[in-house]
């Protein structure tokens, strides 16, 4: 379904100013209501729909994205509505959101730096459940001659800081270009390298501490694989 509207145009006043382009922070995207019920409907799907991986858990909806294109399953009702909620925002480009991967972080879990891939539309859109935390971008390793060797640590840029109930937007140079990563930290210091703290209601020098948090990446596969029904042929 393709949304009726594209209000980009309304994103514009949460855009964080600080980070490379584009990076929307809407805080409050959710109400409390609305973030216990979707943390109920994720503690009741069945044990099966968990993959543990070293730091975190998740659960795939929508299809496995796959370079030949993503076999779509439906996604249930209670996710659904947000998928066409934040596509309405124009953030896919007037495409609706077909895929959602569900990460939970017990507190002193995170997730390596890494690269999403080319298999989405370049905008990653993830609603924050049960605890902040802090969300950590790295420049790519460049394999230059002569260059001193780089390490996480050189090549970290800049950190947002995630609030429960938040949305983040993430496209172009700053879902293309850089690596994102959480660190298997307990707490937080929030620093001058947290670059969206005015729009959180943290201040700058307090630390946080982290729970269990639940995220919801909802992000829009492109290549679809249209399945041909065979039945009755030879
Ligand atoms: O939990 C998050 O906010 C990040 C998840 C993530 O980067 C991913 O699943 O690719
Ligand atoms: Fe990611």
């Amino acid at each position: 379904m393709e949304s009726p509207t594209c209000n980009l145009e309304e994103l514009k006043r949460f855009v964080v100013k600080d980070a490379p382009q584009t990076v929307y922070y809407i805080p409050d995207f959710i109400t409390e209501d609305e973030e216990s019920y979707l943390l109920q409907q994720v503690y009741k799907a069945p044990k099966t729909k968990w993959t543990q991986l070293s730091g975190r858990r998740l659960q795939n909806w929508g299809g496995l994205p796959h370079p030949r294109g993503m076999v779509a399953e439906k996604i249930p009702d209670w996710l659904q509505d947000y998928c066409e909620k934040i596509s309405s925002l124009g953030a896919f480009g007037g495409k609706t959101a077909n895929h959602v991967l569900v990460n939970e972080y017990k507190q002193g879990e995170g997730i390596m730096p890494h690269e999403d891939g080319p298999l989405y539309h370049p905008t990653v859109t993830t609603i924050s459940l049960g605890s902040h935390t802090l969300l950590d971008f790295y420049k790519p390793v460049s394999c230059r001659e002569g260059e001193t060797p780089q390490t996480e640590d050189n090549r970290y840029l800049l950190s947002l800081l995630v609030m429960p109930r938040s949305l983040l937007i993430l496209q172009d140079e700053m879902y293309q270009h850089l690596l994102h990563g959480i660190q298997g930290r307990t707490h937080d210091l929030l620093t001058e390298q947290v670059v969206n703290l005015s729009s959180t209601g943290v201040l700058l020098g307090e630390t946080l501490t982290r729970g269990t948090r639940v995220s919801l990446t909802i992000r829009h596969v492109p290549k679809v694989m249209k399945m041909k029904l065979m039945l009755g042929r030879k």
